[in-house]
């Protein structure tokens, strides 16, 4: 073993960096991960998940942008890697985060000084290296029309092919509804129909309902309404290629008739009185001061005792945006709220919340579905999108599929009724 390799040099100088406060009796907490350096030294515990350095470079980035953006970004260009199972690790380093074993880096000019030195000792010291070129970079007002464009149309119009390769035939990119899930025989693909089904039934169409989905993305819901219902929808999303793809399914089942494809902001739609509305995942992009309009909106456009069912993520208040790498690199602009806070601003938009139902652990399961997809077919997807592209949907489904895990954020069904003037909703009570 090399006892002068990077690895020895580097994790002492981590531990100062990072470590939480000393715990009561003195010492520091060791890394919670064990180090392997490029020149192929190790150290740190040996049972914890081990975090590769794979080039000198990985320090740089770091250096130069500390904390979850850096992190995330040495892993995309490969300059950090994870020895086995990524999901290990990021639960690890973040259950350290959570008990404050470690902390954001923190130096003093004097340890700053050291730092420097070591870094240049290890040839690690320069300037900052350039971020992947995948970044969005949004420019203006926060959720002025133009932005919102800008930021969907990053991450649904990045390639249909690539999102046809890991959603199932459906193309429901939303969590789905895991009736049986135990059963080894029961697929994505049942559990995306059973959800469809499900907001179908909470929303009563029948033969001839008039349906506006607000968010339609590649059509899931949208064709799954006119196919089984007989429903008539009006699809709306703001992505080119998501109305592109739906107006070709519309046409392939020969459902012209009864499904009206619009590429509009939700700020766009024409008045209408509908038996029924959706937004299936679609909230988290509305953002937070505009969500009040947003959720009136919706109410506008029902007729008295129709019905509308909002699927939406929850997350703490302290933390209502995807994270800096999520921001970044997959959904900018997103802004998530506790559940409660979603439940009263609909119904201080006038709207009676009867039914919520929390799908939390069924993302697990669709996202740990999408990810194994993803796996398997890894070959085809770097083909198609590029190594770093595929190292960011990596990252991006472990680090989706731990938040669910560990209740950082949920996901849920609200439905919604508008009442008539008389207060009647046209529910009877409990039982859907
Ligand atoms: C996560 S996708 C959900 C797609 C679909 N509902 C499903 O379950 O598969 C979010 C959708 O919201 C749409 N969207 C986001 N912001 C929008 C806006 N300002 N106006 C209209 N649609 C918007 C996107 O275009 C995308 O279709």
């Amino acid at each position: 073993m090399n006892a002068n390799g990077a690895a020895h040099r580097l994790s002492p100088l981590l531990e100062r960096m990072l470590g939480g406060p000393p715990p009561a009796f003195g010492g520091r907490y060791p890394l919670p991960v064990r180090l392997r350096a490029w020149d192929g030294s190790e150290a740190g515990p040996g049972d914890a998940p081990v975090v590769v350095l794979r080039t000198r470079r990985a320090l740089r980035r770091l250096m130069w942008q500390p904390g979850e953006l850096g992190l995330a970004e040495a892993y995309i260009t490969k300059d950090i890697d994870v020895d086995g199972d990524l999901a290990d690790g990021l639960r690890t380093v973040w259950r350290a985060v959570r008990d404050r074993r470690l902390r954001p880096p923190r130096l003093s000019p004097s340890e700053r000084l050291r730092a420097l030195v070591t870094l240049v000792g290890l040839g690690a010291a320069g300037p900052p290296p350039p971020a992947p070129a995948l970044r969005a970079r949004q420019t203006g007002r926060l959720h002025s029309k133009a932005r919102d464009r800008a930021a969907v149309s990053h991450h649904y119009d990045f390639s249909n092919d690539f999102y046809a390769l890991f959603l199932d035939e459906s193309m429901a990119y939303s969590c789905g509804y895991w009736r049986r899930p135990d059963d080894p025989a029961y697929s994505l693909a049942d559990a995306q129909h059973d959800k469809l089904e499900l907001i179908c039934r909470k929303l009563d169409l029948r033969p001839g309902a008039r349906l506006l989905d607000v968010g339609c993305g590649w059509g899931s819901l949208t064709l799954h309404a006119a196919r089984h219902h007989k429903a008539h929808v009006t699809a709306v999303t703001l992505a080119r290629e998501q109305a592109a793809a739906v107006t070709r399914r519309v046409r392939e089942e020969g459902l012209e008739e009864l499904v009206d494809v619009q590429l509009k902001d939700y700020r766009d739609i024409e008045p209408g009185t509908y038996d029924a509305v959706s937004a299936i995942e679609m909230g988290e992009h509305v953002g937070d001061a505009e969500y009040p309009a947003f959720a009136s909106s919706l109410r506008s456009m029902l007729r008295p005792r129709g019905r509308l069912l909002v699927q939406q993520m929850s997350r703490g208040r302290a933390a209502p945006g995807g994270g800096a790498f999520i921001e970044t690199y997959i959904a900018p602009d997103m802004h998530m709220r506790p559940l409660g806070e979603t439940v009263s601003l609909l119904e201080e938009a006038g709207l009676e919340v009867r039914a919520v139902e929390s799908l939390r652990e069924d993302y697990i399961r669709t996202i740990a579905a999408w990810h194994r997809t993803l796996e398997e077919r890894r070959t085809e997807v770097a083909a198609l999108v590029g190594e770093e592209a595929a190292r960011v949907w990596r990252l991006y489904m472990v680090g989706g599929m731990l938040a669910f895990e560990e209740r950082r954020m949920g996901v849920d069904q609200i439905l919604a009724v508008r009442p008539d003037e008389d207060g009647r909703s046209g529910l009877t009570g409990g039982g859907l």
